[in-house]
């Protein structure tokens, strides 16, 4: 029936308060049915959602594991957070580190000083960490090891932030992160932000910058210079890059404190090896200075996996030479069935011998 058919009466009369209350639920149903199906399609559509919530979830553990609970989180802050370490949980410590105790030293007294003494100069602007340390020299010599010590050490929370966790988000999204990252900082104080290879994230500005990227930089230092405006605030930003000279100017500016870990000469080569080999079981025969001579130009981590393939290569050897052996012995076997001789009795390959006795 079409609605000019309707009696005219019947369109003129009140409503009876049956039928609104019926209206009034039929639209609440449909209101409510509408608003999940657009954020169910939404949320279908945002291809970041189902990373959203491991991330949530993720952050909302550490947190408690931290102590840190009471605190509310924004979404882009719980993102962040996915990326706290536990200074507790850290496995890394100044006694893992050799060979670097200038370095070691100085971080001590410009560092982690001001953050574990907070409490003698309360209030002091003078008396504090730097908002900007830098670690810089060749791959693999310990600038990460380093920076996670330090936070273990002065008993920072530690935000290891990945160039990639900021940029490669969509558009907008980036500038959101970015701002997380310090106001979570500040929340959860004292706090560290760790950047690996910061020349790939705040590298020299030029004009053939996508807007964005620039924006973020833009962003980011100002957000860092916000840092200044309270003496009570502990965060510090430390970057850790292989090429210095790919820093943008101003962001080397606000790194006051600057850490040269360079390749290791012969004692800390001999100190690093020392460090790797012990609770091994060693030769006599080993002389580790006679090695640390020997590798000019390793770094730590090319000793480590100098040690690491030593120790395979002697399981290797003796793997090979007991397939060699066996081999050999089934050769014998078989000849001597040919020659229709008992195989000699007794005699077990699968007892195991000590490789060193091969
Ligand atoms: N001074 C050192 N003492 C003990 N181990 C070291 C030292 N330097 C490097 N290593 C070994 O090398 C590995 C790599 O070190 P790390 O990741 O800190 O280097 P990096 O300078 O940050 O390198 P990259 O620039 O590639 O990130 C460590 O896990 C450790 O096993």
């Amino acid at each position: 029936m079409l609605f000019k058919d309707l009696p005219r009466e019947a369109l003129m009369r009140p409503l009876s308060r049956n039928e609104v209350v019926g209206m009034l639920v039929r639209l609440t149903i449909f209101g409510a049915a509408t608003y999940y199906s657009i954020k169910w399609v939404v949320e279908a559509m945002d291809p970041t959602c189902k990373q959203k919530n491991q991330a949530k979830k993720r952050a909302e553990q550490l947190m408690k594991r931290i102590g840190v609970e009471g605190v509310k989180l924004t979404e882009y802050e719980m993102n962040i957070a996915s990326h706290l370490v536990d200074p507790q949980t850290m496995k890394v410590s100044w006694r893992d580190i050799a060979g670097l105790d200038e370095i070691i030293n100085e971080l001590q007294d410009t560092v982690i000083l001001p953050f574990q003494k907070r409490h003698l100069l309360t209030g002091s602007k003078l008396f504090q960490p730097p908002k900007g340390v830098l670690l810089f020299g060749p791959p693999g010599c310990g600038k990460t090891m380093i920076a996670k010590a330090t936070a273990k050490a002065s008993g920072c929370k530690f935000i290891n932030l990945q160039a990639s966790t900021l940029t490669d988000m969509w558009y907008g999204e980036s500038q959101k992160l970015t701002a997380a990252v310090f106001s979570l900082a500040v929340k959860i104080q004292p706090c560290i932000i760790f950047i690996d290879e910061i020349e790939s994230f705040l590298r020299n500005r030029s004009s053939l910058d996508h807007e964005a990227t620039a924006m973020m930089k833009a962003q980011f230092m100002s957000l860092w210079d916000g840092l200044d405006t309270s003496s009570t605030t502990q965060v510090m930003v430390m970057g850790a890059t292989n090429r210095p000279q790919d820093v943008d100017p101003a962001i080397l500016r606000r790194m006051p404190a600057t850490f040269h870990v360079g390749l290791p000469n012969v004692r800390q080569r001999q100190d690093i090896l020392k460090l790797i080999l012990a609770g091994e079981n060693l030769s006599n025969a080993i002389n580790l200075k006679e090695i640390a001579e020997k590798t000019e130009g390793y770094s730590g981590s090319d000793l480590r996996e100098l040690c690491r393939d030593a120790a395979m290569y002697r399981v290797r050897d003796y793997v090979r030479k007991e397939q060699m052996r066996q081999i050999a012995q089934q050769l014998q076997d078989s000849q001597d069935e040919e020659k229709g001789k008992i195989p000699v009795a007794g005699v077990s390959f699968s007892s195991c011998q000590d490789p060193e006795e091969i």
